[in-house]
């Protein structure tokens, strides 16, 4: 059998040493370039399974090296050893498209799982299960996207509407991606109490605190070389975010009332419906750690910007929630066109709960327009209520926007201000001419 054969670029002998003595006991064949330029020419003669390169090189960078192969030899996976604390380079390695990073000095556990990883892509594209419907221009970039992003191990920011399928994202990513056999740990950030978050999240020792019966797993213990997804992770509380950007950092982490810190290999993938670079400019969020987990980001478009898919989603769907054994319902063609005429706020999520109703509301042959149900005042604003001025709409529009944002901020109007970018000023002359001003100061 062919041993896999990995190439280490550095100048540093004693890392050459170490990595080569590491990757042998592997079973693993190394071979050694001091500089960019010898780098370059032994891949122009060989196809390497995997190549490590430092960050500093006497005749160049390792980010041209990432540079070179993405553009000469994209099957090859490439991770850069970067000096401690250098995250900025890290993460700019992985957005040009290097696989991972590793921080100087070497943690060998750590070093070992990136390897194993790496050797496990698969760059085939017909393995590929994607229940991911839709055959419109943005789905199928989306398809492409997802797959190129899961041979990374770099942290993913999905974003997107509410119901779009952020979470299902997620789980291609996963499944297409190395780690693909280990766990998918998706954790809904909002859910959980702040005073346990340590604890589910790092796990804990028995008798940390009162309660603590017996040792706990948290997540980043349970995805250990699986992902752990982060959903609505604009709702992590200031603490917990200092928290994850150092478990993050550091690839490590300590369970409440343990006195060792413990390695994570751990992929990170973070949603919300939220606007992140919003709430970091509000201060809500933090920056570091939105830059940490927005390394790569992907846009998951709403169900409006792809109108044309829901024939096939509504197939899918009505396969999905009808039994096997029960003939799917025919669906007219003024049904679909009512479909796409509605604004589906809640997306793919809100269609297959109006398919779901429809499906018990109708007589189990067909779909009617009137079994939908659809919401009258969610009509899409393209297709002309009339019913309303357009000073109206635009009231209307207005105010929603307004009592969003004092939602979003508890109340509080100096930050609703700044989060809808307007002065505290203009906030309260709005809120009096809309009615809805209670005269309070902050
Ligand atoms: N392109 C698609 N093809 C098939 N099903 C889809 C598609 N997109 C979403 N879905 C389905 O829609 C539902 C909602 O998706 P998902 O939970 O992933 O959305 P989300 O964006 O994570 O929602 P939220 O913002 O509320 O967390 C799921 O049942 C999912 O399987």
């Amino acid at each position: 059998m062919n041993r896999k054969s990995i190439l280490i670029v550095d100048d540093e002998p004693d890392i050459c040493q170490l990595l080569g003595i590491t990757l042998s006991k592997m079973g693993l064949e190394t071979q050694t370039a001091s500089t960019f330029d010898s780098a370059q020419k032994l891949l122009c003669h060989q196809q390497f399974d995997l190549c490590l390169t430092d960050m500093r090189l006497p005749d160049g960078n390792g980010l041209d090296l990432v540079r070179h192969i993405q553009n000469n030899s994209p099957h090859t996976p490439v991770a850069v050893i970067t000096a401690h604390g250098k995250m900025e380079t890290a993460i700019q390695a992985m957005k040009l498209g290097a696989f991972d990073f590793i921080n100087k000095p070497v943690d060998l556990k750590i070093l070992r799982n990136l390897i194993e990883d790496a050797l496990n892509i698969n760059y085939s594209s017909d393995s590929k299960s994607f229940n991911l419907i839709g055959e419109s221009e943005c789905i199928l970039q989306l398809k492409t996207q997802i797959e190129k992003i899961a041979r990374s191990q770099a942290p993913v920011y999905i974003s997107g509407q509410s119901g779009v399928g952020k979470e299902l994202v997620a789980r291609l990513i996963h499944q297409n991606s190395p780690r693909r056999e280990k766990p998918f740990i998706p954790v809904n950030c909002g859910a959980i109490p702040i005073e346990l978050m340590e604890s589910e999240f790092f796990g804990h020792k028995k008798g940390s605190f009162t309660g603590a019966h017996q040792d706990k797993m948290g997540f980043f213990q349970a995805a250990h070389q699986g992902t752990l997804f982060l959903d609505e992770v604009a709702d992590l509380p200031p603490n917990m975010q200092v928290k994850l950007l150092r478990g993050i950092q550091e690839k490590s982490f300590r369970p409440v009332g343990d006195t060792k810190e413990h390695s994570a290999d751990v992929r990170f993938l973070c949603a919300t419906h939220k606007d992140l670079s919003k709430l970091v400019q509000t201060g809500f969020f933090r920056e570091d750690l939105f830059y940490r987990l927005n390394v790569i980001e992907i846009k998951v478009p709403s169900l409006i910007q792809r109108i044309n898919d829901i024939p096939l989603l509504v197939t899918y769907i009505l396969k999905k929630i009808i039994p096997n054994d029960v003939t799917i319902p025919k669906v007219s063609v003024e049904t679909l066109e009512a479909l796409k005429q509605y604004s589906f706020p809640g997306n793919i999520r809100e269609l297959e709960n109006i398919l779901e109703r429809a499906y018990t509301l109708s007589d189990g042959k067909e779909i009617l327009t009137t079994d939908l149900q659809l919401p009258l005042q969610a009509r899409k604003m393209h297709s002309h209520d009339f019913n309303m001025s357009l000073d109206e709409h635009l009231e209307q529009v207005e105010k929603e926007a307004i009592l969003k944002a004092l939602d979003e901020t508890k109340g509080n109007k100096t930050l609703a201000a700044k989060l809808l970018g307007v002065t505290f000023r203009t906030l309260r002359y709005r809120l009096k001419k809309l009615g809805i001003d209670d005269d309070s100061e902050s």
